[in-house]
């Protein structure tokens, strides 16, 4: 479980998050959506501590952020960056394995067991042709589905993704929120990521939290939060709702 209560956030005298609520359940995806410097990156990065907000309360899994060890949050959460530039020339496999120094700790051995779980991973991520591949001689998308690898290593319970869909093609785009979403149900992992495209939101989110010059606007079910008003308010587009079979779509009019 992720509760957000009141938090305000101010980088460089610039209010970037004010008064933010939220709650995002463990079994559930929450799907952050909202227009470009509405603040969504930076409050993942407030849940995940690498910025603090200036007012306000966070808790994970009823407990006080702040009052986590470093070590117990990397046991708790594990982050997806929305672009992360490899330095040095792991292959996909140890990338992975980096994951379990929040399990061993930074100084041991992995173990036996440790080695599964990789293993696993690569299987469960359709990564086994690229496993002994240098990170950095592989395509943006794939290296994507090797970070999600990596934070799936940790254990955590929850999983935080920054725009999880760039860089991946078509099929993978939803190859990879369906995966969250069995990952959220199966694991009963929280999952709290951002997207631009209402259109997998409501696909594939159990909950939107709309985001608009650092406010929440409206917190609920994809159809109660996404539909043609709110849309044309907060991204001042005209747009109609279709419908396809039993589910929703969004398009723009007046292309
Ligand atoms: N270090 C910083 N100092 C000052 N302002 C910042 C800083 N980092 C981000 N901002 C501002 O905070 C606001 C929110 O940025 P943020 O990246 O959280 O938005 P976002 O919704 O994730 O955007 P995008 O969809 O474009 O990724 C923006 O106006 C941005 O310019």
């Amino acid at each position: 479980m992720i509760e957000v209560n009141n938090v305000s956030l101010q980088l460089n005298e610039q209010q970037v998050l004010q008064e933010v609520n939220l709650r995002a359940a463990p079994g559930e995806v929450t799907v952050l959506l909202g227009p470009n410097g509405s603040g969504k990156t930076s409050l993942l990065l407030c849940l995940a501590g690498h910025l603090h907000p200036s007012r306000g309360k966070i808790r994970l899994c009823g407990q006080p952020l702040a009052s986590m060890s470093y070590r117990s949050l990397a046991q708790t959460l594990a982050i997806v960056p929305q672009d992360h530039h490899p330095i040095f020339p792991y292959q996909v496999r140890e990338v992975i394995l980096l994951g379990r120094i929040a399990r061993v700790g930074f100084w041991s051995q992995p173990t036996v067991h440790d080695y599964d779980v990789v293993e696993k991973i690569i299987d469960l991520l359709g990564l086994r042709s690229l496993a002994g591949k240098p990170y950095t001689r592989i395509s943006g998308g794939e290296r994507q589905l090797v970070l999600i690898g990596r934070c799936l290593a940790q254990e955590p319970r929850l999983l935080l993704l920054d725009e999880p869909t760039n860089h991946l093609d078509f099929k993978n785009q939803y190859q990879i929120l369906r995966l969250t979403s069995e990952l959220a149900q199966e694991q009963r992992l929280t999952v709290l990521l951002t997207l631009h495209d209402p259109n997998l939101a409501l696909l594939y989110a159990d909950q939107v939290v709309m985001l608009s010059k650092g406010r929440v606007v409206i917190q609920g079910p994809p159809l109660s939060v996404i539909n043609a008003t709110r849309l044309a308010e907060i991204y001042h587009l005209e747009v109609e709702m279709l419908t396809a079979g039993d589910r929703r779509l969004v398009y723009p009019k007046n292309l």
